[in-house]
């Protein structure tokens, strides 16, 4: 290894002592239209020119980043080097923490190069754009972040668990994942998000559930959409949740209301992309450690971008559970405010 990465790993992870020299990476060829085969090979240079020996796995399909991350874990690789958008790396955090919410590897970072469409979750820390893994992994600060873990039903019926990072909701955005993760994506990020969401508004009706937050019913009756945030970015930079923390132990839940299209598309929607949707009548807000949604007609759940299945629902939080590295100073920014 040379000197630079030398010296600027260590300081990482000063508590083991760990020191890095083999990176792995997991590339989803798929994310972003493509984007890893045009960001990626140029950026594994840098990094094997500052000393650091990169690896890699390319995925093959859905569920694949879950497998490989867990193999390379259990195999005792600690530095992974996630190469691809929310949804890879969803997939990734599904393979880092076992079936008993512990992470494999209690010492294993994962680095994000943000290849995807939405890209939100790494955009709570500023990580916008693939070359900031470079100074991730020279000098970034490793920081423990909550992570959501959601039962629901499979498409099958068939009772499931899966782990989430950013984002969990039911109604509206999850319909507009799957719009979007069908067919928009060559619109970029942003632009895909948008049209997915107005296309789904002019389609969606409510849809009657009840909610618990930490055991209370609070509400019942029709509803467009519920979120579950761990993060504060939605659906390619929607700012749904501007107060939330990703080291506070807590879900921010929200509520949608039924309201007319005309409000959706004219009020609420250009709203969100600067968080003036608190406070607004229609949006309900809650902080959580255990929510359960109830819906008499299953309804399509998203976790991180992904679309795994459909209500019931009970959603709780794994405090600190994995670790990322993180711009200088970014982790402890992510009080509230
Ligand atoms: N080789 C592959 N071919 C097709 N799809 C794949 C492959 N490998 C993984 N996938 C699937 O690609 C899907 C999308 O990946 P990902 O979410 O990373 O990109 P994205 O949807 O463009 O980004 P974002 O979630 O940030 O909007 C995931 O569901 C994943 O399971």
């Amino acid at each position: 290894m040379s000197r630079e990465i030398q010296k600027h790993v260590r300081p990482i992870w000063p508590d083991t002592g760990y020191v890095v020299e083999t990176a792995h990476a997991i590339v989803n060829p798929a994310s972003g239209s493509g984007r890893p085969a045009r960001a990626w090979p140029a950026l594994k240079r840098r990094l094997e020119a500052l000393g650091l020996r990169v690896e890699e796995e390319h995925t093959s399909g859905p569920g694949d980043a879950t497998l490989i991350a867990r193999q390379l874990l259990q195999r005792g690789a600690r530095e992974l080097i996630v190469v691809g958008g929310d949804g890879t790396l969803n997939e990734v955090v599904n393979g880092y923490l076992g079936p008993d919410g512990q992470p494999i590897a209690r010492d294993a970072v994962l680095t994000i190069v943000p290849c995807g469409t939405g890209r939100d979750f790494p955009r709570l820390f500023g990580i916008t754009r693939p070359e900031h893994a470079v100074s991730l992994l020279r000098d970034g600060e490793v920081c423990r972040v909550d992570v959501g873990v959601v039962q629901y039903r499979s498409p099958s019926g068939q009772p499931e668990r899966r782990y989430f990072v950013n984002m969990a909701d039911v109604g509206l955005g999850a319909e507009t994942a799957a719009w979007v993760s069908q067919s928009a994506k060559m619109f970029g990020g942003f632009l895909a998000y948008l049209l997915g969401a107005a296309r789904t508004i002019l389609r969606y009706r409510s849809r009657p559930l009840e909610l618990r937050v930490d055991g209370d019913p609070v509400h019942r009756g029709p509803t467009l959409m519920v979120a579950l945030a761990n993060g504060r970015f939605h659906a390619g930079g929607m700012r749904i949740a501007p107060m939330a923390s990703v080291t506070d132990g807590m879900l921010e839940v929200f509520i949608l209301h039924d309201v007319s299209r005309w409000q959706l598309l004219t009020s609420l929607l250009p709203a969100v992309y600067r968080g003036g949707h608190i406070g607004h009548p229609a949006v309900q807000h809650w902080q959580a450690r255990r929510v359960t949604i109830h819906a008499p007609e299953p309804l399509r759940i998203e976790l991180d971008g992904e679309q795994p299945g459909f209500t019931d629902v009970t959603a709780s939080v794994l405090p600190r559970a994995v670790a990322f590295r993180v711009p200088r100073g970014t982790c402890e920014g992510m009080g509230r405010g």
